[in-house]
């Protein structure tokens, strides 16, 4: 394991050349490993995890629209894919990829099922930490891991695909056979992970809370509506509203940010947009902190998973986000960029 700097802390990183693949099949070469839940995560897990020659298995609700998603992924009734039980009883690391609300209900059927020196994993330190919400309180004798991707399963399979690896923390929870961390990393490492970065379930669990709440995913969404909306107002074309917004962000600027940092960014861009945005960053920054403030209190005081898991419980729940998620698709906003996305003369 290396430790290296990041502003001046120590941090343990796990690096490929020190952890490699190889290594990774040595430590779980008689493991059987579960994927249990085959949404967003379990795909992207299940075949990195196939395509690297570790023995793995499916575990899906049957007749579902996910256990249909994974015969088509080439997954065969029987033999590498099953009911939720079955792959249970017959796997040796439980990976625990249902939905974070959905881990609840089914919680009782796997811990049946986890007998001694078996293996716990997550994606999410969600249920361990918010045990008081989901009751998910594992057995003494089994290891209890985790590997969580810092990003989409999608993005995860595409990234291996392409012969890169998205970067993933990882984590102990319980080391009843002393083989845990080992085997945390091996998953890490078995799931397409590039480097792995040391954390525990409630700093992976709150950190992953607020990105996603904040600007990963709601602050981006909400900024974006408000940047479009005083454009349209003043009285700007939808498409030129929408290139300023969003389309030069995700196309240009963004990408430029991954590449080299902010500062790049910004060396690339004039003079004058330089001076307004790092006139412009004090005052955003001010209007923010407070609500990001809040939101890392709602997440570290539990409610953020209780509203999760209380949504996530409710019946007809999924069709309800269903309709949340379309009316942001139908909104002007968003079938502006889907026709300003026709028009991109790169290769798609
Ligand atoms: N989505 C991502 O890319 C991503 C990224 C990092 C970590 N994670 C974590 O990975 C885990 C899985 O997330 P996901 O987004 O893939 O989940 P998801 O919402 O796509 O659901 C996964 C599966 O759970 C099943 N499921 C839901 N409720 C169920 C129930 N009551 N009984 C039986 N099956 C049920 C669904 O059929 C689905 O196939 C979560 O802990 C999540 O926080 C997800
Ligand atoms: C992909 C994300 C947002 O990083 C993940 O945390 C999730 O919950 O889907
Ligand atoms: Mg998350
Ligand atoms: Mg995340």
């Amino acid at each position: 394991m290396a430790t290296i700097k990041f502003g001046g802390v120590d941090e343990t990183v796990i690096t490929r050349e020190e952890f490699p693949l190889a290594k990774a099949r040595e430590v779980l070469q008689d493991e059987v490993i579960a994927v249990i839940g085959y949404g967003v995560q379990g795909p992207g897990q299940a075949l990195n995890l196939r395509d690297n020659g570790f023995n793995v298995i499916v575990g899906q609700r049957k007749n579902s629209s996910s256990w249909q998603k994974a015969l088509n992924d080439g997954w065969v009734e029987g033999e590498t894919l099953f009911t939720i039980e079955e792959a249970a009883e017959r796997g040796t690391i439980i990976a625990n990829l249902l939905s974070d609300a959905g881990q609840i209900a089914v919680w009782p059927t796997l811990k049946e099922r986890l007998t001694a020196g078996k293996s716990l994993y997550f994606s999410h330190g969600f249920g361990i930490t918010f045990h008081n919400h989901t009751s998910i309180v594992p057995p003494a004798d089994v290891d209890v891991i985790l590997a969580a991707p810092k990003g989409s399963g999608t993005s995860l399979r595409r990234l291996y695909l392409q012969g890169g690896g998205l970067n993933s923390s990882f984590a102990v929870y319980q080391n009843a056979t002393g083989k845990a961390y080992e085997k945390a990393i091996a998953m890490g490492i078995g799931i397409g992970s590039g480097y792995l970065f040391e954390t525990d379930f409630q700093k992976e669990v709150y950190s992953d809370l607020t990105g996603e709440r904040g600007i990963l995913m709601g602050a981006l969404a909400g900024v974006i509506e408000a940047q479009y909306q005083v454009l349209r107002q003043r009285g700007h074309s939808p498409s030129e509203a929408f290139n300023e917004t969003v389309e030069e962000l995700t196309q240009s600027l963004v990408p430029l940010v991954g590449e080299n940092g902010m500062d790049w960014m910004f060396s690339n861009c004039s003079v004058t947009a330089q001076r307004g945005a790092l006139d412009w960053k004090g005052r955003f920054k001010e209007a923010t902190l407070p609500v990001l403030n809040e939101l890392y209190d709602s997440v570290a005081s539990g409610a953020e998973a209780e509203r999760t898991i209380q949504r996530g419980t409710t019946p007809g729940y999924r069709q309800e986000l269903e309709a949340e998620l379309q009316e942001l698709r139908e909104s002007e906003l968003w079938q502006t960029g889907a026709r300003v996305r026709e028009l991109r003369s790169v290769s798609k």
